[in-house]
């Protein structure tokens, strides 16, 4: 015997002190159902095919999960949620295969109050409950369910019986809850089944029973007596006691039960338990307790003659006769006569069918061995597409969750950017309002710059007197400057300077660039190039520009000022002429002053460079004569050509001495002259050959009277004067070409400060344009994000006809897709 209590999954309370208390052997608590088949029927299903009768009880208050336990929730596509009763036969074709031959047959009845019905039987029949006679007691055990219809499983027909037990359960569910209370199910398969090879001439069959019993433990009051459950109460009491045993006659379920309260049955007794009413827990908790004090004597294995059962089913065959001829005798042919005259048919048949299965077989095999085969093979393919389609719906399945999960996540997506949106929003308006209080702020700084504007204003002013400074020099005319009196005009003149600012002031500084740039090599008529400046500013004059007016007037003023220093300087220069003339006068009697002084000075320093000389040449002689020259002496040294004269007289004296001494030799000589000729040559390039030393020895003694002579106009200081007068004289014309005005580099100047002047208002008004630009920023732009469309739903999830088993197993509440 085995006691296990199984909660809910809905179940909160803590069931380790119950344990103990009432003597449980296993307490399963949120297990899954192929977890609890494995830890409770699973591992006696080999005793059942052996010959074992093992009960499965149910007991427990509603909705305690009894028939989840025992049926389960399932289809032919997911059997995770399959109870004990289709897990059982399962591993029963399963152990069974191995096994020669089997017969599975199932039956299920209903017991209320005195009612037997047979829930496999399609109209209207009662069942009877028998127990097998003494002879067959120890060899079958167990009661029989008599005219109950017997469903044959196998394992091309366990789908049909689990759709019959779908079908009876959805019915159930239809009924009124109340009246279901009060009814107790029992679900029976006997398992018959041999060994292939004969032991000896004798047959042998092993014969076992599994029975689940939906037991509610508030089917009609357990204390009320003469109800079912009380009768059970008192028997089990009275076993426990091991008093006198009470009679099951009149207690279907007391009887059915019989063979586990202290007989040869196993009993797995499960109590369910929910949090619905804690009364029928206890109740629960109670009834276990005492069922685990029962002692049994179960039989583990029934292996029994096949002629032992075939005789039983002949006694059952012939007491189904006789009750049929009882019926008969008494003329009540009645529809129960005629149910049992089937049945008795129906075994006969059944007996038949066990007689000559075998042989039958063993034939049928033998001829259609090759259609087997192929079968087979059909079978295999069949099987295999079977698995592939299971496990594409299975796919489908993963897929729809998954895409549920895909659009739970789009929701919580959209949900996200709502809030976003929001914040943005939220944010947006915090901004808005920052911007509102800095422009607030900036009205009161406009107050303060319109205060520096008039400081800016009085810079600009002096600026314009710099200019007009630079420009007039002291005498020039001074420009007059525009005075404001109040706010509005100086607002209207800033604006006025702003926009000329922002179209002109670079401009007109690039037109200036451009002229002079145009004009660099020759500027020499500044006039014209000033007109030029204001052709050019006229031309690209914008249409209201009062800046450049003002320029075009300042260079205006400019030209007055020009052409005003030009009558002034050409008055000047009139002015400067007469001096200069009298200056140029006054230098060239200077000049003639000196003239005469120098030749005044001439003759005395000629004497003075003739004593010189004189005191040189008795040096330089005395050196000559130190070398003994006796050609030259040095007085003739400076009357060179008088000295060159002397020699071509000489020269010339030779000659005609010679040709007075040829003319003697000729005479003297006739035809001898040839000789005298040569002579004559060699006598003459000897005198040239003395000559030519001489000359060199003359060439020395000038060159050395030259320096002597320069040494003698250096130390004389004569050059010296001469080069002073010069540099006078220059720098009389120099400070004659400096009284020319240097009036380029005034206009340079000027054109300087403008420009410094553009940048100081430049810089006044981009500070003003920031500030002006900061507060017109347009800060309500609207916020535009457009919402994330969910994608669409599948087609599969809108054509659930299509797919019918796969839809009806998920949660309909996790299908809401929102579509936007
Ligand atoms: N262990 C469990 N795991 C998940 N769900 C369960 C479990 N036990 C019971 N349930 C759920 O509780 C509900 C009631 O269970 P069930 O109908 O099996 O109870 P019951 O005892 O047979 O009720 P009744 O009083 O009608 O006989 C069902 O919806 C079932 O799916």
């Amino acid at each position: 015997m085995q006691t296990v209590i199984r909660t809910t999954n809905t179940f909160e309370g803590d069931l380790s002190n119950e344990k103990t208390e009432y003597n449980i052997d296993a307490i399963m608590k949120g297990k899954d159902q192929e977890t609890f088949f494995k830890d409770t029927v699973s591992k006696m299903i080999k005793r059942v095919i052996e010959g074992t009768d093992l009960y499965v009880m149910c007991y427990g208050g509603k909705k305690s999960g009894k028939t989840f336990s025992l049926e389960g929730h399932f289809n032919t596509i997911d059997f995770t949620n399959a109870g004990l009763i289709p897990r059982s036969i399962n591993a029963l074709i399963e152990e069974l295969k191995t096994k020669g031959r089997y017969t599975i047959r199932v039956s299920y009845i209903q017991i209320e109050d005195k009612k037997i019905s047979d829930l496999l039987c399609e109209g209207e029949s009662n069942v009877l409950l028998k127990e097998p006679t003494k002879k067959f007691k120890n060899q079958l055990g167990g009661v029989m369910f008599l005219c109950a219809t017997e469903l044959t499983v196998t394992e091309s027909t366990t789908s049909q019986v689990f759709s019959k037990l779908n079908v009876l359960r959805k019915e159930r569910k239809k009924n009124e809850i109340e009246k279901l209370q009060n009814v107790c199910r029992v679900f029976s398969a006997s398992v018959i089944s041999s060994e292939e090879e004969k032991r000896g001439q004798k047959e042998y069959i092993d014969c076992g029973r599994i029975t689940f019993i939906d037991l509610p433990c508030c089917w009609e009051q357990s204390n009320h007596k003469g109800s079912l459950l009380n009768g059970l109460n008192c028997y089990v009491e009275s076993t426990r006691e091991q008093r006198m045993r009470l009679s099951t006659k009149n207690n279907d379920i007391t009887r059915i039960l019989q063979e586990v309260l202290g007989g040869q049955g196993f009993l797995i007794a499960i109590g369910c338990i929910s949090s619905i009413n804690q009364q029928e827990t206890i109740q629960t908790l109670k009834f276990l307790n005492k069922l685990k004090t029962i002692k049994n004597v179960p039989i583990y294995s029934r292996h029994i003659l096949k002629s032992v059962y075939d005789n039983y089913l002949d006694e059952e065959i012939k007491q189904l006769n006789y009750q049929y001829s009882d019926l008969l005798r008494k003329n009540v042919i009645s529809k129960e006569a005629l149910e049992a005259k089937k049945l008795q048919q129906e075994i006969q048949n059944q007996r038949y069918t066990n007689v000559q299965i075998g042989s039958l077989i063993q034939r049928v095999r033998k001829e259609s061995e090759p259609e087997y085969n192929k079968i087979n093979q059909k079978i295999l393919i069949a099987n295999e597409y079977i698995t592939k389609k299971k496990r594409t719906e299975l796919e489908l399945r993963d897929k729809i969750t998954e895409m549920i999960d895909l659009a739970k996540k789009i929701e919580e997506h959209n949900k996200q950017i709502e809030d976003m949106i929001q914040k943005q929003v939220e944010e947006a308006q915090r901004q808005k309002e920052y911007i509102e209080k800095s422009i607030n702020e900036c009205r009161i700084d406009i107050d303060e710059f319109k205060k520096k504007y008039d400081e800016g204003e009085e810079k600009i002013i002096e600026l314009m007197k710099e200019i007009n400074n630079h420009l007039e020099g002291e005498e020039c005319r001074k420009v007059e400057l525009p005075k404001y009196s109040s706010m509005n005009e100086i607002n209207e003149m800033l604006n006025k300077v702003i926009i000329s600012f922002k179209y002109d002031g670079k401009k007109t500084i690039k037109i200036i660039e451009e002229v002079l740039e145009e004009n660099q090599k020759e500027i020499n008529d500044f006039e014209i190039l000033i007109n030029q400046i204001i052709n050019r500013l006229e031309q690209g004059k914008s249409r209201w520009s009062p800046v450049e007016d003002k320029i075009i007037e300042q260079f205006q003023l400019l030209i007055q000022f020009i052409q005003q220093q030009k009558k002034e300087m050409e008055e000047e220069l009139n002015e400067k002429e007469k001096v200069k003339e009298k200056e140029i006068f006054q230098i060239q009697r200077n000049k003639e002053e000196i003239k005469k002084e120098i030749k005044e000075l001439i003759p005395e320093m000629n004497k003075e460079i003739e004593l010189i000389i004189q005191k040189y040449q008795t040096i330089i002689s005395n050196s000559i004569k130190e070398k003994n020259s006796e050609y030259f002496p040095i007085e003739n040294e400076i009357k060179m050509d008088e000295c060159m004269e002397i020699f071509d007289q000489k020269i010339q004296e030779k000659i005609e001495e010679v040709k007075k001494e040829l003319e003697i030799e000729i005479q003297k000589d006739n035809g001898n002259e040839e000789k005298i000729m040569k002579k004559m040559k060699d006598s003459i390039e000897e005198e040239k050959q003395k000559n030519r030393f001489e000359q060199e020895i003359f060439k020395e003694s000038i060159e050395k009277t030259k320096i002597a002579i320069q040494k003698i106009f250096d130390e004389s200081g004569v050059i010296d004067f001469i080069k002073e007068q010069c540099n006078l004289l220059n720098e009389d014309d120099k400070k004659l070409k400096q009284k020319h005005l240097p009036l380029k580099s005034l206009f340079q100047k000027s054109y300087e400060s403008l420009n410094e002047l553009f940048n100081e208002i430049n810089t006044i008004l981009n500070e003003f344009i920031e500030k002006v630009n900061h507060i017109t920023i347009d800060y309500e732009s609207e916020i535009v994000i457009e919402r994330i469309q969910s994608p669409p739903i599948p087609s599969i999830l809108m054509q659930n006809s299509e797919y019918p088993t796969l839809l009806d197993d998920i949660d309909s509440s996790k299908l809401i897709i929102k579509k936007n």
